[in-house]
């Protein structure tokens, strides 16, 4: 029989007991001695559950406290100066390095691989590293006491860990300061008796890594001379360096073989006899119940192309990307519920699978081509040009500079509450709208009063982007208690797209065309993307992603429609997601952007040229994405530049570039109060590369976390900001 193992356990539970440990913590509610206590009952738990679903090797130091990169930098004593307040790093280092404190600005978080869940960036600053503390080997050890014996102590690879750490010159640097750190820790497990650990290499599956193939051999080589059988794990890709792979001195190997790339390089070069092959072959990230025989019929493709030396049965990641259960969702269809597969059912899938072995007699069903081209023979572009539309939206009569925000206004704590009533039925629909029309009056009021030129509604509405399209289209479905973590103790909801996405009604016209008659000036009408859409939900198993956003598309296609006719003439549609749905490998790009392209296309193909359509992207390198966000050819696109002080706009000015740019002149996650001075500065750099004409002045994103008081002192200093540089260019002319 193969065994049946895991990569990794999820944190944030169904019912949030994690997140409310930790912020309960953070609020000093609680103790640091019951912040400790509470984890670790939750995290024996899990031990003890997926050991009761007949899992082997239970994974260890899978648990954290907030995030893995963290944990291992933190462990290495890997800390920024401003974060250090011990000799010895506790707690307080942690904590500071995820969150910041009042002096000092948290470690920058990065978007982990292709996927929803962000990271910790370790910053190496010359620091002398030394280990902390043997974090594996504590949760081995405590393993072991609460009677779970073979467990498997689980870390990022060495590899992965400095390609996503900063500070760090060189890869050849980063190995020579954290592979003495990894021998140390590897050695005490090996000396402690541990059978196996589990080295994980996402980075192993990116382009990258062929140039630094002979790096990774070094470092395996190394560390497999003092460690316990080395499981060297990669995910989300084939790798990119199989061949390496296949010859390092590790005792197994840890594919997703579900994914194409995969299986034809088990089909061309086989798997080393020597080595124990973990194979993932229930998808990990997504929320579907696998087949019985579709699974056994992979298993038996395995076995025959790799003649591995034992087989572990897995999911194809950790389980971190999906919610814990299904068993508590109560609003669910019988024949949607049915079809899903969370975290811990997949534990159960994992162990059927890993104990059948009577050949399936099905074939192995062809794999989906995520990427597959949509809209084939429509010609999804508006059809006319950024300078034609120029001319016909100066009826707009907007100043040089342009002033707006990005939609969203502060959702104060009453108007979260109003929207709990009204889903609770405590308010009626009628009373919710008032009181959402109140508040978007209110606003409208306060936007004339500042002075900015287009105006917004505020979105009060929306409890989140997607969330709130996924509930008026038809096709969605929502879950009460299926949370995914997505930074720290973050988590979100991701709708399901189970059915043909239709729009059954107007979504936003309402709303708008209410805003709009309170005021004088333009009112942007908010829709998010379809590319965003299908990359913050969970979509259908058997479908490419792409045929979801043409759904999509042409749902918002109606509702822009709509909108236009209603009078709202400018529309802003938000791809914040457009960049991180870039496969992991180059040679997908194309296929990838060729249908985000063209379903963002296919949005605002049938507008007039009055029509003034925008987008806006966050906390993107917009370098890498430039052609394809010029092919979107939204009419003004607003970015993030605060954050590298503008210089992000030089890439925009090689001349390809032909739309018009709303800059995002400060943060807003950040509480502090922008400088005019500052912003004024950043307006006045990006007027070097492009005319003033092309510019317009906003946030770098939605207000929604922000206090009413932080949000109309930053908007009031934006606007003063753009009204001196606008005086002083028309001064110039
Ligand atoms: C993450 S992008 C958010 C865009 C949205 N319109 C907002 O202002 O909140
Ligand atoms: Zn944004």
């Amino acid at each position: 029989m193969n065994k049946a193992t895991t990569i990794g356990y999820l944190q944030l539970d169904g019912k949030r007991a994690w997140k409310r440990a930790l912020e309960s913590f953070w609020q000093e509610k609680t103790s640091e001695e019951a912040l400790h206590q509470t984890l670790k009952t939750l995290r024996l738990h899990r031990l003890h559950k997926q050991e009761s679903y007949g899992i082997d090797h239970v994974p260890v130091n899978d648990f954290t406290y907030y995030d893995r990169m963290l944990d291992t930098a933190w462990m290495f004593n890997l800390i920024p100066a401003r974060h250090r307040t011990n000799d010895t790093p506790d707690v307080t280092e942690y904590f500071a390095m995820a969150r910041g404190t009042v002096d000092a600005g948290a470690c920058a978080m990065k978007k982990w691989f292709n996927t929803n869940y962000h990271y910790i960036v370790p910053e190496y600053e010359n620091q002398p590293l030394k280990l902390v503390r043997n974090l594996p080997l504590e949760a081995y050890a405590e393993a072991e006491a609460a009677g779970i014996t073979d467990a498997k102590p689980v870390l990022i690879g060495p590899y992965t860990f400095v390609k996503l750490s900063s500070g760090f010159n060189s890869l050849g640097e980063g190995l020579e300061a954290v592979l003495p750190l990894y021998t140390q820790v590897l050695a005490e497990l090996n000396a402690r008796g541990v059978n196996w650990v589990q080295l994980e290499e996402p980075y192993a599956v990116t382009d990258e890594a062929e140039a630094d193939a002979e790096s990774l051999a070094h470092v395996y080589e190394t560390l497999s001379e003092v460690a316990p059988n080395i499981m060297l794990q990669t995910y989300f890709e084939a790798p990119a360096v199989y061949e390496t792979l296949t010859q390092l001195p590790v005792a197994g190997l840890g594919l997703d073989v579900t994914k194409p790339r995969t299986q034809k390089l088990l089909k061309t070069q086989g798997f080393p006899a020597d080595k124990v092959l973990a194979a993932g072959v229930i998808p990990g990230d997504r929320i579907w119940k696998q087949a019985p025989a579709q699974v056994e019929t992979l298993l038996r493709f395995v076995e025959e192309t790799a003649h591995p030396k034992a087989l572990w049965v897995q999911p194809t990641t950790s389980l971190l990307h999906v919610p814990e259960t299904k068993t508590h969702e109560t609003r669910l269809s019988q024949t949607l519920y049915d079809q899903l597969a969370f975290a811990d059912e997949k534990l159960a899938e994992v162990k059927t699978a890993a104990s059948r072995t009577a050949p399936a007699e099905t074939t192995h069903p062809a794999p989906v081509n995520e990427h597959a081209a949509v809209f084939a023979g429509v010609d999804t572009h508006r059809g006319t040009n950024a300078d034609k539309r120029r001319v016909a939206q100066q009826s707009f009569q907007l100043p040089l500079l342009p002033t707006t925000t990005i939609g969203s206004l502060p959702q104060t704590t009453d108007v979260r509450k109003l929207r709990r009533d009204y889903k609770q039925g405590e308010l009626s629909a009628a009373a919710y709208e008032e009181a959402l029309e109140a508040r978007t009056a209110g606003w409208i009021e306060t936007q004339e009063a500042l002075g900015l030129d287009v105006l917004v509604h505020g979105e009060f509405e929306r409890n989140d982007m997607v969330e709130y399209f996924g509930e008026r289209l038809e096709g969605y479905a929502f879950t009460d208690f299926g949370w995914v973590q997505s930074y720290g103790s973050r988590g979100v909801k991701p709708p399901i797209v189970h059915d043909t996405v239709h729009r059954p009604e107007a979504m936003t016209v309402k709303a708008a065309v209410h805003a709009q008659s309170l005021t004088e000036k333009p009112l942007k009408g908010m829709l998010t993307g379809p590319v965003t859409m299908v990359n913050w939900s969970f979509l259908p198993e058997d479908q490419p992603k792409s045929v979801t956003a043409a759904e999509v598309a042409e749902a918002l296609a109606e509702e822009v429609r709509d909108l236009e006719a209603a009078g709202i003439t400018m529309i802003q549609i938000d791809e914040p997601a457009f960049k991180e749905g870039y496969p992991l490998r180059a040679a997908d790009q194309a296929a990838y952007e060729d249908w985000a392209v063209r379903t963002f296309q296919r949005t605002h193909r049938d507008v007039a040229d009055s029509t003034q359509v925008h987008t806006h992207m966050c906390y993107s390198q917009f370098e890498e994405i430039l052609e394809a966000v010029g092919a979107m050819d939204a009419d003004v696109i607003s970015i993030e530049a605060s954050r590298s002080r503008g210089k992000i706009l030089e890439a925009f000015a090689d001349g390809q570039f032909v739309n018009d740019i709303g800059l995002g002149v400060y943060d807003i996650h950040s509480p502090r109060t922008p400088a005019v001075a500052e912003m004024e500065a950043m307006i006045e750099r990006c007027l070097d590369l492009f005319p003033a004409e092309r510019f317009w002045v906003n946030p770098d994103c939605g207000l929604k976390t922000r206090s009413e008081a932080e949000a109309k002192a930053s908007l009031e200093a934006m606007v003063e900001a753009a009204r001196n540089v606008r005086e002083r260019v028309e001064a110039k002319v």
